[in-house]
């Protein structure tokens, strides 16, 4: 059957050939009356009807058909198992191959009952061109061919499910990339792209990330549903996006949360430095060049412009830590000329504004060591809808790091070490580095025997400095109470002056 309906299309091509080659006039005079009359009767024996897809089309000028591309790929991930012949594509840095189907090769694909055949084919024109920016000696193209009674089905649901799945693949087969906005001037005279990437390859997921399993538990559900919910946003009219707040001291995991997320859900980073950011309308156009199933990481958001004194026109005390940062980092700006003039309504229009639903699947990442110094207009429900606190280790934290590190899910030595961390405060990023082992001699024993010491030395240190600060305070206090009595003296031997000038002018 399959080979009679090949001979019919062959019959259909060879009735192209002939009719380029009829005299003009004879094909002016005839040839309408009687293709119309073959297209009936082809029609009557051969009830199909035939799509082709162009690898090149005119369209999309310049490179290569996305339709095309998603078919390829679409047929790709089924056809290696079913065509004969196939040809290799290497991807991934030559890390992998990809099959695909080779010239003049078929398919069948079944959809819904409906059944489909799908060629390869190629088109070599009789004539080189003299010039041409791209090899242009061969064409390739996929032709579709379903019964006529179909037609409806496969042009209409048939066609979108092969381009939707083929972008499906596309985007879990891809390398996914973290991009920058912050470029030398050098590079920004030459390259007027907003965003420069490298390949994105950080080890860190939610199997390695130390914190409360409970907690853990709760934000993968949150971003899983997330990742699923894209009817759900549409429905309620939500743009389908979400805020995290990530906050907690420096080495307790923000990063490493960051790059577990994206792992977890293989979304590209865009790591968006504020301070590189020239103005509002530079902001948007970074927001607009960002493509879907991607997270915008804002870190260090408190450190990053002076979002909050803005608002509040510097009113604030000038002796504020930050406030000392971030004039600091406008002078350097100053310096270079490139002062940023983001302000804090142009970072909320970023975040949920009209323009922020462009693009979909995304998620918008903060972090912060001070919490209590962002705006709350920046971090409310609906901007950030999911604040995270890492905070330093607990008990529950340290087994996750020695089940990484060292391999021990329990040890005689986890008593004092879950005494000493109730009693002391230290990052995870402090207990990781105890834990790993600075040669092969280094076992299980003495990794822990690590830790316990430097959590020992740091309780003594917290004591020493508690009590320096308690002094400090009295010293305070008692300089404090003796400018009083200083000035409660003066008051009072002022007042007695006073009283003796007027007693002598009375006299
Ligand atoms: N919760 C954690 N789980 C696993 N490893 C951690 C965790 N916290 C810190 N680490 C380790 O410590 C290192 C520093 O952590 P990370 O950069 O994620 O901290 P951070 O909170 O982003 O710090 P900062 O506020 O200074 O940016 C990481 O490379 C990682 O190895
Ligand atoms: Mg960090």
């Amino acid at each position: 059957m399959m080979w009679f309906m090949g001979q019919l299309g062959q019959l259909i091509g060879a009735g192209m050939f002939i009719r380029a080659m009829l005299p003009q006039w004879f094909i002016d005079q005839f040839y309408g009356h009687i293709e119309k009359y073959i297209h009936k009767l082809i029609g009557y024996f051969y009830p199909y009807i035939q799509i082709s897809f162009h690898e090149y089309n005119t369209a999309e000028s310049f490179g290569r058909s996305k339709a095309y591309a998603a078919i390829e790929r679409y047929l790709s991930a089924d056809s290696s198992t079913r065509a004969k012949r196939l040809r290799a594509n290497v991807v991934k840095n030559c890390q992998s191959v990809v099959l695909s189907m080779d010239d003049y090769e078929e398919v069948f694909d079944d959809f819904n009952g409906v059944k489909v055949w799908w060629t390869s084919s190629k088109t070599i024109p009789l004539q080189q061109p003299f010039f041409s920016y791209r090899d242009d000696s061969e064409k390739r193209f996929y032709r579709l061919t379903c019964h006529r009674k179909h037609r409806d089905f496969v042009t209409n649901v048939y066609i979108k499910h092969v381009l939707d799945e083929g972008n499906d693949i596309a985007l879990r087969t891809r390398q996914r990339k973290l991009y920058t906005n912050n470029k030398s001037d050098d590079f920004r005279s030459y390259h007027q792209k907003t965003w420069s990437h490298i390949i994105f390859e950080h080890p860190s997921t939610f199997d390695t990330l130390a914190m409360d399993p409970k907690k853990k538990e709760e934000i993968l559900n949150d971003l899983l549903t997330f990742s699923k919910s894209k009817d759900y946003y549409k429905k309620v009219g939500k743009s389908w996006k979400r805020g995290y707040l990530l906050y907690g001291p420096p080495g307790t995991g923000k990063s490493s949360m960051i790059a577990a997320m994206a792992n977890l859900l293989e979304y590209d980073i865009y790591d968006l430095e504020l301070a590189s950011v020239k103005d509002n309308t530079d902001l948007r156009k970074l927001l607009i060049e960002t493509s879907s199933k991607s997270m915008i990481v804002i870190e260090d958001i408190d450190c990053s412009l002076d979002l909050t004194g803005k608002r509040k026109e510097k009113q604030e005390d000038d002796k504020d830590d930050k406030k000392d940062r971030i004039k600091e980092m406008e002078k350097m700006a100053k310096k270079k000329g490139k002062e940023s003039e983001v302000t804090l309504s142009g970072l909320l229009n970023f975040i949920d504004g009209l323009w922020s639903a462009c693009g979909s699947e995304r998620l918008i990442v903060f972090t912060t060591n001070h919490i209590e110094k962002l705006d709350p207009a920046l971090i409310r429900r609906g901007r950030m809808d999911k604040h995270i606190e890492m905070s330093y280790c607990c008990f529950e934290t340290f087994k996750v790091l020695a089940k990484n590190y060292l391999d021990v899910e329990t040890h005689e030595l986890f008593l004092t070490i879950g005494r000493l961390l109730g009693e002391t405060n230290m990052t995870p990023a402090d207990v990781a580095e105890s834990l790993m082992p600075k040669s092969d001699e280094e076992g299980v024993e003495v990794c822990l025997n690590k830790l316990i010491k430097s959590l020992e030395s740091a309780k003594e240190e917290a004591r020493l400095k508690s009590e320096e600060d308690a002094m400090n305070k009295c010293k305070v206090e008692a300089v404090g109470e003796k400018s009083e009595d200083n000035n409660d003296q003066k008051v009072e031997e002022s007042d007695e002056s006073s009283e003796s000038e007027s007693s002598d002018s009375k006299d």
